[in-house]
């Protein structure tokens, strides 16, 4: 059986909400029977549309908010168990959609060491750990600056190492080029790239960007609520159906061959193995295009 970092069974979270000006409330249903499970190290996309509930995942499972029903498991161990939130955010690390609510101190180095102080942890080990995520990520020259000085992008690479610093088994990132212009989100895709290949953490990366998403090995696809299905990220990316009903813009590879089939007045299978490793080539190029 696969090993299971992660494993939430039968999750469900319902919300009140206001339904008139009298104030009278009813419940909202935003969790439904969620069941899914990460690896360890496994890279993993969550997409859906707007609203389908992809936030309310990452406050789960970092308890930010508790599911009405269901459990969430961590290394066969109960959230429950993990009795209080520092010791889970310690294993499990979010990155905020909107970076600048996650910090509180001017600069990283006071951000982080607050953050990291909460946990109890000694001025030596705080500075090591700093040391290490700093040189990693290459982010020397940002760390004594004010934040009010930094671009967006610099806020999330900061953000991203702060989440690190703890040494998560998971990390969430949610949307973390979604307020970014082009030039900044090349940077954040750098940084996410590299953590792929040399860190041994899972991600679970919520986005709508089709460039990201093809970093991750499967991805969980969320309508309203519900999974509505779990595959190969390749072979999403390759159903333009899907690809547009989960606001997902289509690759430039998909587009290509479906030009092709119309100059030839034929469909053309994308399954088909030939067409699979022509395509692969593409995005390939495409991909590399995007990183350079
Ligand atoms: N505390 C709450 N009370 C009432 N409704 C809520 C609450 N939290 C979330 N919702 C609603 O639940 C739904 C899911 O919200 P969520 O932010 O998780 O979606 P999302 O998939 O992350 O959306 P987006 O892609 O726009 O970021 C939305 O309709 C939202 O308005």
């Amino acid at each position: 059986m696969e090993a299971k970092l992660l494993e939430a069974k039968s999750l469900k979270y319902t919300a009140e909400q206001i339904i008139n000006l009298e104030l009278e409330t009813n419940k909202k249903v935003i969790i439904q029977d969620l069941n899914f499970s990460i690896a360890p190290g496994e890279f993993v996309g969550l997409v859906g549309p707007n609203g389908s509930g992809k936030t309310t995942i990452s406050k789960l499972l970092t308890r930010i908010i508790e599911p009405t029903s269901g459990t969430i498991m961590l290394n066969g161990q109960d959230y429950e168990e993990l009795d209080a939130q520092w010791q889970l955010h310690q294993k499990v690390s979010l990155v905020f959609q909107n970076v600048d609510a996650q910090f509180i101190a001017p600069n990283f180095v006071e951000d982080l060491s607050l953050y990291l102080g909460n946990f109890g942890w000694s001025k030596e080990k705080i500075q090591t750990q700093m040391d290490k995520v700093v040189t990693e990520l290459g982010l020397q020259d940002l760390v004594e600056k004010p934040f009010k000085n930094l671009s967006g992008g610099q806020k999330q690479l900061l953000a991203i190492a702060e989440a690190l610093a703890v040494d998560p088994e998971l990390l969430i990132l949610d949307e973390p080029t979604a307020q970014l212009d082009p030039e900044n989100s090349q940077l954040v895709f750098k940084v996410i790239n590299k953590l792929r290949q040399n860190r041994k953490v899972a991600i679970l990366l919520i986005t709508h960007k089709i460039t990201e998403l093809s970093l991750t090995e499967r991805v969980l696809i969320l309508n309203q609520g519900k999974l509505s299905k779990k595959m190969k990220t390749n072979d999403l990316l390759l159903n333009p159906t899907l690809l547009k009903e989960n606001q997902l813009s289509i690759p430039v590879t998909v587009e290509i061959i479906n030009k092709l089939s119309h100059l030839i007045d034929r469909p053309l299978n994308l399954a088909d193995p030939s067409l699979g490793t022509f395509i692969e080539t593409l995005e390939n190029i495409y991909v590399n295009s995007k990183k350079s």
